[in-house]
């Protein structure tokens, strides 16, 4: 089995639940894609950084995150990835709001001004969290070079995303969960 295959198995073993539920975006659904199962699963998580890596392998850039939390361990997975076949990749994390206290940052982790940057994501239904991630990138001076998330739900964020000038991919469709 490639990695891909091997984590679409590990995404239909954990992470996939049926059932009503409601989505960050306010929305109704009848399945739930609980990716952080998956991401922060100790056979599952290096597949990640394999599959998330190869999926823009033909991308330049220096840095990689997206609004905490769905999108850091994907982030860190492809950083790990990246060091271990003797590559750099640095990562951030975009807060849901700056801090009050500290550095007050918006941004935590390697500096995104003046950088090329791939924005992340677990999952995306509206595209709102990966759009927030691209914007807040934007407003701190990185160029957002491209958006990776690891299962789409097909439900207008590539739309969303392509609107705001940014290419999107994904490695896992609703097709591949059958779904
Ligand atoms: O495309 P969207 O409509 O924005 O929905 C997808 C978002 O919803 C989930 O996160 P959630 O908001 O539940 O928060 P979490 O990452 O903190 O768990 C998921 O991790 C995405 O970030
Ligand atoms: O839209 C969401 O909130 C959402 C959908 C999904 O499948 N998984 C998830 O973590 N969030």
């Amino acid at each position: 089995m490639t990695a891909r295959e091997q984590l679409i198995q590990q995404i239909s073993d954990l992470a996939v639940i049926r059932g009503r539920v409601t989505l960050a975006s306010g929305r109704e659904a009848d399945y739930y894609v609980d990716l952080r199962r998956v991401t922060l699963d100790g056979v599952a998580a290096p597949l990640v950084g394999e599959v998330m890596t190869d999926l823009v392998a033909d991308w330049e850039f220096e840095a990689v995150g997206g609004l905490t939390l769905g999108a850091d361990p994907v982030a860190v997975a492809m950083l790990h990835h990246t060091a271990h076949n003797g590559g750099r990749l640095d990562a951030f994390v975009v807060r849901k709001e700056a801090k009050a206290h500290g550095l007050q940052r918006r941004i935590e982790g390697t500096e995104v001004a003046g950088r090329r940057v791939l924005v992340v994501e677990d999952t995306s239904t509206t595209g709102g969290s990966v759009l927030t991630a691209v914007e807040a990138v934007r407003e701190a001076g990185g160029e957002v070079i491209g958006v990776a998330v690891i299962v789409d739900r097909n439900t207008g964020a590539k739309e969303l995303i392509e609107a705001a000038g940014v290419e999107y991919r994904y490695a896992v469709g609703l097709d591949d969960l059958g779904l």
